[in-house]
């Protein structure tokens, strides 16, 4: 397994591209750790297939340089990088048994069949198909093929890197959380160097150490499940992680305090000199409280959703959301709003722009 660098890396699909917007991928800088776990999450079209294909080596940087373990990769072949995918759709052999398939990968690079047989039977067990090895592949259900399609990208102990493409897109809803989770196991028993490519929150977060967030072409924050809830770093990331979404509210500063509709609201620490362009205020729902006193707004829609209420409230006329336990007002009620001070932000043109308070002893 390999430590993996993508240092200045750009792309545009296009031989000459004018200006930013044209590229597919802006400015990436990443280090990726021998053994790690991390995900790329971001909405269609950000970049994520892009950046993909030219880690596999499928695509060549219009700028910028790969690496594995500071090996300059940037122009080797995709045959030549040692790498495993497991893509959206299973590739397996149908007419070959369930073993067979497993045992390709090690066959293909002429492993002895001692070591065939301990990794595939050692796989199987993990991805508990023990019991469907001498079955043809043909008969199986879409997520077993699935399965075995993942066993394929694990089998080989000396792959620099595993990569899974929206891996889960066939699986049933309901199978899909077994799978999930049976990948988070997998990745602590192999111990690879692993990278997710989803434009699925949950999957993203259950799944990685680090999430790599992306957006137009743009990393917009690195960090762990727990840094993209608590601290989002763009206004982004705030809607994109969470359910519902951070509220963004349009809001104005005046001598260094924030206003929303007029009224002050209180930040996790000091707005800076001279704020200029496009203030929000950033607060997810579950640090909106409902009590007597606060910003005025009227509840629009009230939603169960099992351990919580989410309430749905107008502020003039912007829309605030509020994580509540029950009960909750009625739909219509004027209630008043309050934001939690300590996970209160101020965002400057979609980046966060306060620090929180130091906390003196
Ligand atoms: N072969 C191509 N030629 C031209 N433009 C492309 C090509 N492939 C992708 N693009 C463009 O590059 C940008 C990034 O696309 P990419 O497929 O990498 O995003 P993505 O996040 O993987 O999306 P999806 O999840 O839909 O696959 C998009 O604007 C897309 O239209």
């Amino acid at each position: 397994m390999a430590k993996i660098t993508l240092s200045n890396l750009k792309h545009s699909y296009l031989a000459e591209p004018r200006d930013r917007s044209e590229y597919a991928l802006k400015e990436i800088d990443l280090d990726w750790n021998d053994g790690g776990a991390y995900a790329l999450l971001g909405p269609s079209g950000c970049g994520k297939s892009t950046l993909l294909n030219i880690i596999s080596g499928l695509l060549v940087p219009s700028e910028g340089k790969i690496l594995f373990d500071d090996q300059d990769v940037t122009h080797l072949p995709p045959d030549k990088r040692n790498i495993a995918q497991v893509f959206q759709f299973p590739v397996i052999y149908d007419t070959m048994t369930v073993y067979d398939n497993l045992a390709f990968p090690l066959r293909n690079r002429g492993r002895g069949e001692d070591i065939v047989k301990s990794r595939v039977t050692a796989i199987a067990e993990m991805l508990e198909v023990t019991d469907m090895l001498d079955q043809k592949a043909a008969g199986l259900s879409p997520d077993n093929k699935q399965k075995i399609s993942m066993g394929r990208g694990l089998v080989r102990e000396d792959v620099n890197v595993v990569m899974f493409d929206e891996p889960l897109t066939v699986i049933d809803p309901h199978l899909k959380w077994k799978l999930r989770s049976k990948l988070k196991e997998l990745h602590q028993r192999v111990n690879a160097t692993m990278i997710y490519v989803t434009h699925d929150q949950t999957e993203a977060l259950t799944f990685a150490d680090q999430v790599v967030v992306m957006q137009e072409g743009e990393v917009v924050q690195i960090g762990t499940p727990v840094d993209l809830f608590e601290r989002p770093a763009h206004t982004f990331v705030g809607h994109f992680i969470g359910s519902p979404g951070m509220n963004v509210l349009p809001c104005s500063v005046k001598d260094r305090q924030a206003l929303f509709n007029g009224a002050p609201v209180l930040l996790e620490g000091a707005v800076p000199d001279d704020v200029s362009g496009q203030l929000e205020i950033g607060v997810r729902p579950e640090y909106v409280a409902l009590g007597s006193s606060g910003i005025p707004a009227t509840v629009t829609k009230v939603s169960d959703v099992g351990r919580h209420m989410v309430v749905e409230c107008d502020a003039g006329g912007n829309r605030v959301n509020a994580i509540i336990k029950a009960p909750a007002p009625e739909k219509g009620a004027s209630v008043h709003l309050k934001f939690l001070q300590a996970q209160t932000r101020l965002y400057v043109d979609g980046w966060l722009a306060t620090q929180p308070e130091e906390v003196s002893a």
